[in-house]
Formats: C-alpha cells, sequence, structure tokens
C-alpha cells in the first residue's frame, strides 16, 4: 500500500521502498533522500517562540509570555497560528511544547479573561480555548510537552493535550486540574482528555478535589510519563520524538485519530452548546465572586 503522503499518482512501482525506511516516513518523506545539512527556521511572536529544524522535522515550541505564560486571548490566538502554521508545513512532523519562563509551564487560563467581562467577550475567549484544544489534541504531529515548571489547569490541558509528558524532577512543580480550588467547574472535553490519559477513578478523585500534584505524585497516577533532572529535558524530549518519528507517519496518525475521535467528536458536536455554558456558568455573581477571591488569595500569598 502507498504510504498516506500524496505520491505521484499512480505510484508507480517500487516506489514503496524509498519510502519504507523510518527516517524516510511521513510529511518530510517527498525530501530528496540526501543527508541535508541542519536548517533551521524560526519564527516568533511576543507570546510564542518557534524554531522548526527541517532537517529533522522536530519545532520546538517555547512560551514567552510573563509573568507566568498565562492563556490570555492574545496568547491562545499566537498559540493557534503557531499550530496551524506547524500542521501545514510538510517539513515539521513533530512538536516540543516547553517553556521560557523558570518555574513555571503555564499557569492556565488567564483569570483575567473570565472577570468582569461582557458576554461576547467571554464567547471569544471560550471559543479560543477550544480551538487551542482542537488543533492540538487532534495534531497529526508527534507531540511532547517538556514541562519544565508548574502546570495548573489550562497549563495541565495542554500537556494532556501531547502525546507524551516529560516532567523536570522539582519539589517546588505542580500540575493538574485545580479547577474546583477556584470555585469553577472543568469542562467536560477537559475531564475527557484527563480521564483517557490517568483513567476514571484517579481523574474523579483529582477533579473532585481540584488536586495540584507534586511531580513524583503526577509520574505515579500516569499523569506525566517521565520525570527527569532539569538538565536532561531537552535531550529525553529529542530522544522521545525520535522514537515515536521512527514509525510510518499514517500508522501513528491513524492510531491516534482511532484513540482520540470520540472525545473530538464529542466536542465538535456541542461546541456552541459548551460555548453557551461557559458563558452562563462564568457570568453568574457567586461564580465571579470566587474569582475574585480567588485573584486576591494570588496577591496577599505575594505580600
Ligand atoms: C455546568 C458546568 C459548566 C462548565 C462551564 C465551564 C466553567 C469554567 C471552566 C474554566 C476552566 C479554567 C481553567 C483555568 O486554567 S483557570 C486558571 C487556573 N490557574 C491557577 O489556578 C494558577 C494560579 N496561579 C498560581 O498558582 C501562581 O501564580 C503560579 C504557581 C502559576 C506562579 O506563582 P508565582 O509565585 O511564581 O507567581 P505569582 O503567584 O506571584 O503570579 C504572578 C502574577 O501573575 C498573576 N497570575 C497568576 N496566574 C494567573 C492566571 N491564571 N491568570 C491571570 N493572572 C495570573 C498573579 O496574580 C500575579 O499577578 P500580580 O503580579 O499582578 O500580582
Amino acid at each position: 500500500m502507498c504510504p498516506s503522503v500524496p505520491l505521484p499518482s499512480p505510484c508507480p512501482p517500487g516506489i514503496l521502498f524509498p519510502y519504507s525506511s523510518p527516517q524516510l516516513w511521513g510529511r518530510a518523506a517527498l525530501q530528496p533522500p540526501v543527508l541535508l545539512p541542519t536548517q533551521r527556521r524560526t519564527f516568533s511572536n511576543n507570546k510564542i517562540l518557534v524554531e522548526l529544524d527541517t532537517s529533522s522535522g522536530v519545532a520546538t515550541m517555547k512560551f514567552k509570555s510573563p509573568p507566568v505564560n498565562s492563556l490570555s486571548l492574545d496568547f491562545l490566538t499566537e498559540f493557534c497560528i503557531s499550530l496551524e502554521k506547524l500542521e501545514n508545513d510538510r517539513a515539521c512532523r513533530a512538536l516540543i511544547i516547553t517553556s521560557a519562563i523558570p518555574r513555571i509551564f503555564s499557569s492556565g487560563l488567564d483569570i483575567m479573561e473570565m472577570f468582569g467581562k461582557s458576554t461576547e467577550h467571554y464567547a471569544e475567549f471560550w471559543r479560543a480555548v477550544q480551538e487551542m484544544w482542537l488543533r492540538l489534541y487532534g495534531s497529526s504531529m508527534v507531540t511532547v510537552a517538556a514541562i519544565n515548571g508548574s502546570s495548573p489547569a489550562g497549563g495541565c490541558l495542554i500537556a494532556l493535550s501531547c502525546d507524551y509528558r516529560i516532567m523536570v524532577e522539582n519539589p517546588k512543580y505542580v500540575i493538574g486540574l485545580n479547577e474546583a480550588q477556584l470555585g469553577i467547574v472543568a469542562p467536560f472535553w477537559f475531564k475527557d482528555t484527563f480521564v483517557n490519559t490517568v483513567g476514571h477513578r484517579v481523574a474523579e478523585r483529582s477533579l473532585q478535589l481540584g488536586l495540584l500534584h507534586p511531580v513524583t505524585e503526577a509520574h505515579q497516577i500516569g499523569l506525566v510519563d517521565e520525570v527527569v533532572p532539569e538538565e536532561k529535558l531537552q535531550e529525553k524530549a529529542a530522544a522521545v520524538v525520535a522514537q515515536w518519528l521512527a514509525l510510518p507517519d499514517h500508522a501513528r496518525q491513524l492510531t491516534k485519530s482511532m484513540m482520540r475521535k470520540a472525545v473530538l467528536d464529542h466536542m465538535l458536536a456541542h461546541r456552541e452548546e459548551d460555548i453557551q455554558n461557559f458563558v452562563k456558568f462564568i457570568s453568574k455573581d457567586s461564580i465571579q465572586k470566587s474569582l475574585s477571591m480567588y485573584m486576591e488569595m494570588l496577591k496577599k500569598k505575594k505580600s
């Protein structure tokens, strides 16, 4: 059978052989089978830096939005644009996501986007959150989260949406879906993504208590796949990517799609309803009060 990459049509006899070598599989497979010097393509905005190594097909995306990489509407928009660029780039087969901000991977959704704004704003913001998840969870690239800091709520969702999670061993770092601690609720597709990673029982307890798991515990419950010292993170991420890229892209992609399709389809079928639910929920006085108290608590913690 011909690989899923577009080949000259009809597929000439014998063409399968050169395309069968693992390092030639996939979207980069149409490049001539010669050793090319390492080539880097970089693009950047004020929130995200992306570097694509076109010889390996691996892109590294660094979040660089101080102070805590919170997922504002602007951040989500830039994130989606970057994901779309990479997804459409035939030279890119894999993506490593990490942070350029010390100690923080991402602090999750920007609470200020959910506080004191108009219903139109809430709807626009929530559509952007959905879009980010649809693109990342549904990506055909190999995706690895190199988690070099704390990663609560929406930050954890980003990590969960990748194919593999490697976290830096540091007793101060935590990760989890802590929405309940803010007096809010993780939506069904956050929950489904979590359940698909850690299983129903662990997810149920963790979600109800809004737990932020220290790294060792996150590893024990399967929320992260590996724990490494900070200085080994990039090397480990590259090794994991190489292992996943050794397989034919079409087989890996179809398997990924099979595993994730039900959850993605469910969200797509209920997308507008989910936006309405979010707007209704977040606009409630009691929820606005909870968010306000949470922000106060964050500020007090500093002083
Ligand atoms: C019927 C059901 C219907 C359901 C419908 C849906 C319901 C709603 C679903 C919403 C889902 C929400 C998902 C989320 O992601 S909510 C965000 C959760 N995030 C957090 O709880 C993290 C909070 N932050 C922290 O814990 C710490 O800040 C952190 C560990 C990340 C860093 O600590 P550090 O000490 O280094 O830094 P500071 O705390 O001093 O923070 C620096 C400044 O950044 C501000 N900050 C932090 N996090 C956020 C954030 N998420 N959004 C906005 N701003 C944030 C913090 O206040 C500091 O600001 P100032 O310098 O101005 O004080």
